[in-house]
C-alpha cells in the first residue's frame, strides 16, 4: 500500500473536502466552498482545531443559529445551481437537532448541503455525556437519529476510517442531480479527534463528473409524437430547468413552436418574465393568464418539476379528461407523476434533441397568449395602485375584515401602505440584476403574480418546503453566491420573528443583505386561510391580551445589530429608502407597515386543505361542502 499520513479524523475531513471538484459542460470548479460553523464542546476540538490548522482553501463562518446557518448554506447551493456547497459543522444535541428543520428544506427543494453534526461518545466511556438523550429501548439512538428521514444520505462515523467510505458516498449523492439533497455524516465526538494513518491516495484530487442525462431514441420518439398529437401544449417550468441551465433551450423552442411557458415558484425566471410567450405563475398562487391557458392546454410538458399541489391546484388546474403529461426530469421518479410520458432527460438536451424533431409543428395557442398576457398585465397594473379608504374600501382579501377593523390596522400600525402597491414599488425600484429571495407566508403569492423578473435567475424562491427562516438567513447565502449584487430578503413580520439571527453573521462579516419587512402584525396568510374556510379570526393576528393590536418596532431590532434602518409607510417612503440603501455598504433593514387584506387573492384557483368534516360553524360546513365539490373536479392521483 501507498504512502500513510497520519491525521485526526476531523483533519482527515478537512483534507478531502478541500480536495473535491465538479466537471459540467468543460468546466472543472472546486466544489465545497467553505464550512459554517456553531462550536460546542461536540465540535470544538476535533473539527474546530482541524480548520484552525489548516482549513485550506475553506471559507469559515461562524453561524448564529444552527438552522439558520444550515439555510444560508442551502440558498448558496441554490445559487450556485447546485455545482458549488457549504458544509456545515454543529455540536451535538441541541446543536444537531436545530438541523432538523433546515435538512427539511434542502431534501424538498433537492438541495445538496454538506451537514456534519457532531455525534455521542463512540467510547460510552464517559455516558451519559452531556447533551446525550438517554434513550431507554436503545443506546445508539441519538438526536441525530432525527435527522434520517430528512437526509438523502445518511451515516454515523465511530471509528475514524469509516470517515473513507462515508465520504466518498457522500459525494456521489451531492454532485448527482437525480438525487441531489442534504447529505448528513454524524461523527462521534470522541472520534472527531482520534488519529488514523490514513492512506494518502484519499486525499487526491477527485474530479465529480455530471455529464448531461440523455434522453432515448424511444424517448425522443414518443415525445415527438405526443407533441405533434396536441393542438394546445404547454410547458410547466419547474427549477430543473435553472439547474439544468437551459433557458436559451426553452425560449427558442417555445417561440418556434408557439408553446406558452407558465412557471412554477421553483422555475421562475429561468426565463426572463418579459419573455414573449411567459405567462408567469401557475397554480395556488399563479397567475390568471396561466391558470387560464391550463384549462385550455391538452399536453402539459412539465420540465424539471415535481408538480407539487400549489402548481397543479391540488390536481384541479387541467381538464384531466382530456389533458395528457410529458414529463422530462433527471430523476426517474419524477417523470412518473399524473401518468405522464417519461423522459428521463436533462432539460437543456432533451430540449436541444427535441427542437429540430418537430420541424412544421405549430401550436394553436397563437394570439391567445399576447392576449392572456395582456389581460394580467392590466391587472398587475391595477394592484400597484391599490390606495387604502377610511370608508368603502374593499381590499382583495375580501368580506373577512370590517371596515372598521381595517382603520384599526391603519391606526395601530400608522399606516395606509397596501401590500401589493408597496410589491411593485419595490420591482420598479431596484436594480434588474439584483437577487430576491423569499419563502413563506402571503409574499410567495404576491410575489409569483406580480414580480417581474427581467433577468434569468434573479428570483430566489424556497417554496419546496415553504419554511419560516429561510428569508433572512438564504440572503446572506446568496450574498456569498453573489458579492457584486444587491441581495434583497422579502420577509413578513411572522418570518422574520422566526428566525433572523443570521443578519448579525451578514454584518459581522460585511456581507450586505437587504431586509423588506412587511409587517401586517400577524401570520396573515393563515388568517386569510382559516377565515376563507369559515373559521374566525383565530390566534393568527398579533394582538395583545387586552385586543390591542401590537405595533412592534423592528428598524430598532435591526439597528441594534447594528444595520442602516428605515421606516416606511407610503410608497414615497418606501422608495425613497431602497435608493438611500442601494448605497450602503452595511446591511439594511426598510420596516415597511403594511394593511392586512391587501395581498392578492387566488386566481381561478384551488388548494385542497383539511377543512373540519364536522362542524357548528355554517360557514365552515359550506367551506368543507365546497371541498366535496372541488374534489370531484380533481385527478384523484
Ligand atoms: C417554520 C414554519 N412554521 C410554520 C409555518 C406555517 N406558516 C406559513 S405562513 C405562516 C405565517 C407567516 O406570517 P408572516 O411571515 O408575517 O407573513 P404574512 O402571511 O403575514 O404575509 C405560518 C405560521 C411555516 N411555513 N414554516
Ligand atoms: O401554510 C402555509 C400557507 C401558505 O400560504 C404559505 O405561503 C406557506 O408558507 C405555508 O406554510
Ligand atoms: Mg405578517
Amino acid at each position: 500500500m501507498g504512502n500513510k499520513i497520519r491525521l485526526t479524523t476531523a483533519q482527515a475531513l478537512i483534507k478531502f473536502l478541500n480536495q473535491q471538484y465538479i466537471h459540467v459542460d468543460g468546466r472543472e470548479t472546486l466544489f465545497v466552498e467553505g464550512i459554517f460553523t456553531i462550536f460546542g464542546h461536540g465540535n470544538v476540538l476535533g473539527i474546530g482545531q482541524a480548520l484552525e490548522q489548516d482549513a485550506g482553501h475553506l471559507k469559515v463562518f461562524q453561524g448564529k443559529n444552527e438552522q439558520g446557518m444550515a439555510h444560508a448554506a442551502i440558498a448558496y447551493s441554490k445559487e450556485k445551481l447546485r455545482q458549488k456547497i457549504y458544509a456545515v459543522s454543529t455540536s451535538s444535541g441541541p446543536g444537531s437537532a436545530n438541523l432538523v428543520t433546515a435538512a427539511g428544506t434542502a431534501l424538498a427543494n433537492n438541495l445538496p448541503v454538506l451537514f456534519l453534526p457532531a455525534d455521542t461518545y463512540a467510547t460510552r466511556q464517559p455516558d451519559p455525556v452531556l447533551q446525550q438523550i438517554e434513550q431507554e429501548y436503545s443506546t445508539a439512538v441519538t438526536t441525530n437519529d432525527a435527522l434520517k428521514p430528512v437526509s438523502r444520505y445518511w451515516d454515523r462515523v465511530t471509528r475514524p476510517e469509516q470517515l473513507m467510505s462515508s465520504l466518498i458516498r457522500a459525494f456521489e449523492v451531492l454532485t448527482d442531480p437525480a438525487k441531489s439533497g442534504p447529505v448528513t455524516i454524524c461523527i462521534s465526538q470522541d472520534v472527531e479527534g482520534e488519529a488514523f494513518d490514513f492512506e494518502e491516495a484519499f486525499f487526491q484530487k477527485r474530479v465529480h463528473y455530471v455529464d448531461r442525462l440523455q434522453p432515448s431514441e424511444r424517448e425522443l420518439a414518443a415525445a415527438e409524437q405526443l407533441i405533434r398529437s396536441s393542438r394546445k401544449p404547454l410547458i410547466l417550468v419547474g427549477g430543473g430547468v435553472k439547474y439544468s441551465e437551459a433557458g436559451e433551450e426553452l425560449k427558442a423552442f417555445s417561440e418556434k413552436y408557439g408553446i406558452p411557458l407558465v412557471e412554477t415558484q421553483a422555475g421562475k425566471s429561468a426565463v426572463e418574465s418579459t419573455f414573449v410567450n411567459n405567462l408567469g405563475g401557475m397554480g395556488v398562487t399563479g397567475t390568471l393568464a396561466a391558470n387560464k391557458a391550463a384549462r385550455l392546454a391538452d399536453l402539459v410538458i412539465g420540465i424539471g418539476t415535481r408538480y407539487t399541489d400549489f402548481a397543479t391546484s391540488s390536481k384541479t388546474a387541467f381538464d384531466f379528461d382530456r389533458t395528457k403529461f410529458l414529463n422530462i426530469n433527471v430523476s426517474r421518479m419524477q417523470t412518473y407523476k399524473l401518468d405522464g410520458l417519461q423522459v428521463v432527460a436533462d432539460a437543456k438536451a432533451a430540449l436541444g434533441k427535441l427542437h429540430d424533431r418537430l420541424e412544421g409543428y405549430s401550436s394553436e395557442f397563437g394570439p391567445l397568449i399576447p392576449e392572456l398576457r395582456e389581460e394580467w398585465n392590466a391587472e398587475r397594473e391595477r394592484l400597484s395602485r391599490i390606495e387604502f379608504k377610511r370608508s368603502g374600501f374593499v381590499p382583495e382579501i375580501k368580506k373577512q375584515f370590517t371596515q372598521e377593523t381595517m382603520n384599526e390596522y391603519a391606526d395601530a400600525l400608522g399606516t395606509e401602505l397596501t401590500q401589493t402597491t408597496a410589491l411593485v414599488a419595490i420591482n420598479d425600484t431596484i436594480d434588474k440584476d439584483s437577487i430576491i429571495i423569499s419563502s413563506a407566508g402571503s409574499l410567495p403569492g404576491d410575489l409569483q403574480r406580480l414580480w417581474h423578473a427581467d433577468v434569468p435567475n434573479t428570483y430566489h424562491l424556497e417554496y419546496g418546503y415553504s419554511c419560516m427562516g429561510y428569508e433572512v438567513s438564504g440572503a446572506l447565502g446568496i450574498k456569498l453566491a453573489h458579492p457584486d449584487r444587491e441581495v434583497y430578503s422579502i420577509v413578513g413580520d411572522g418570518s422574520f420573528l422566526m428566525l433572523h439571527s443570521e443578519l448579525v453573521t451578514a454584518i459581522q462579516y460585511g456581507q450586505k443583505i437587504n431586509i423588506l419587512l412587511f409587517d401586517n402584525s400577524g401570520f396573515g396568510c393563515i388568517n386569510n386561510l382559516q377565515m376563507d374556510h369559515g373559521s374566525g379570526s383565530y390566534y393568527c393576528e398579533f394582538r395583545t391580551e387586552d385586543n390591542r393590536i401590537m405595533n412592534i418596532d423592528y428598524a430598532k431590532v435591526a439597528e441594534a445589530y447594528g444595520a442602516k434602518v428605515y421606516r416606511a409607510h407610503t410608497a414615497r417612503e418606501l422608495k425613497e429608502a431602497l435608493q438611500n440603501a442601494r448605497e450602503q455598504t452595511t446591511s439594511t433593514l426598510i420596516d415597511m407597515k403594511v394593511l392586512p387584506k391587501t395581498m392578492t387573492d387566488g386566481y381561478d384557483s384551488w388548494w385542497n386543505l383539511g377543512v373540519a368534516e364536522v362542524s357548528n360553524r355554517e360557514s365552515t360546513q359550506r367551506a368543507y361542502q365546497h371541498k366535496v365539490e372541488m374534489l370531484k373536479k380533481s385527478k384523484q392521483y
